[in-house]
């Protein structure tokens, strides 16, 4: 029977190094700001929302929401991000995606800057996740699930890890982060052959398909850490994971669930960002 792995210790460890460096910086009269950028009202990322906010508000984060319409033109979506970026107040910007199908990304994808962008939406911090280099900002949900792991003692050092999904959100950078912990890593989409059989034979398999329940126990090798990052809700606003957690919890080591697992450190690592960011842009006018 695998251990169910939940967020939570992970989160408070994160969020008490948090309040520490928020008090500090307020003795210095600087008052860490997140803005938070969402367009439309899709349930996932009200979720998000309602937690980030809860997170920033008991690190003492100061935290502002931009709500924006689902059906805004390119132009005026580009004008309202520039003026967020603007903001001398705001240290840290999170942008809600996927975006509307409206706004091509690749059109907008430079204007927030890099030293703010803590949810890694630039290719300057897309780059930096690839080539390892700590003054970026790797998004905040894979490095959750790396918190995870870590703080449950998994060994990463040349185990076998397998990500289920190639999303610029999750996918993707974390193949990277994990190959920097020195796993090795396959990454597995919709066109794989032989799904079940490639994941079947991770040590660490990370579940980032937006899919709910697909991850079965014929995906899981006895003894593997199975990290759940889906968050998938569904119109009553009830939220599930990519893994049919009570199929996989007898043959894994560990499992994390949905809610309660990587989501509710997603929050806490948010916050960490912006405090980063934030001593980042202060050390730089100095
Ligand atoms: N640029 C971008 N980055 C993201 O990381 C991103 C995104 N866009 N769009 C939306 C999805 C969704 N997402 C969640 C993260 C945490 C919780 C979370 O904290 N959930 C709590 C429960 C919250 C509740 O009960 O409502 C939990 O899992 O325990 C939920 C959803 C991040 N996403």
């Amino acid at each position: 029977m695998g251990l169910l792995a939940k967020g939570k210790p992970v989160a408070d460890k994160i969020t008490e190094e948090v309040k520490k460096e928020v008090e500090q910086f307020k003795g210095k009269n600087i008052f860490p700001k997140l803005k938070i950028v969402r367009v439309g009202e899709r349930e996932d990322d009200l979720s998000y929302e309602r937690a980030a906010v809860k997170r920033m508000n008991s690190c003492k984060i100061e935290c502002e929401v931009l709500e924006l319409s689902a059906d805004i033109s390119q132009d005026d979506f580009a004008q309202e991000l520039k003026k967020v970026d603007g903001d001398e107040t705001v240290h840290g910007i999170l942008l809600f995606r996927p975006l509307p199908k409206q706004i091509n990304e690749n059109d907008v994808k430079f204007i927030i800057s890099p030293e703010k962008d803590i949810d890694c939406f630039n290719p300057i911090n897309v780059a930096k996740v690839l080539e390892g280099d700590e003054t970026g900002f790797p998004p905040c949900t894979p490095t959750a699930a790396i918190e995870i792991l870590k703080h449950y003692n998994v060994p990463l050092k040349g185990k076998n890890a397998v990500v289920l999904g190639r999303s610029m959100v999750v996918g993707k950078p974390a193949a990277m982060l994990l190959l920097k912990e020195n796993a090795s890593v396959t990454i597995c989409h919709s066109k794989t052959e032989n799904l079940p059989d490639v994941a079947a034979k991770a040590d660490i398999l990370i579940a980032a398909i937006g899919k709910s329940n697909m991850v079965t126990s014929d995906f899981v090798k006895e003894g593997a850490a199975v990290i759940d990052v889906g968050i998938n809700v569904d119109s009553q606003g009830n939220m599930t994971g990519d893994v049919n957690t009570t199929d996989c919890i007898e043959k894994c080591g560990l499992i994390t669930p949905v809610p309660a697992g990587v989501g509710s450190v997603t929050t806490a690592v948010l916050a960490k960002h912006v405090v980063k960011a934030c001593r980042q842009i202060n050390n730089n006018i100095e």
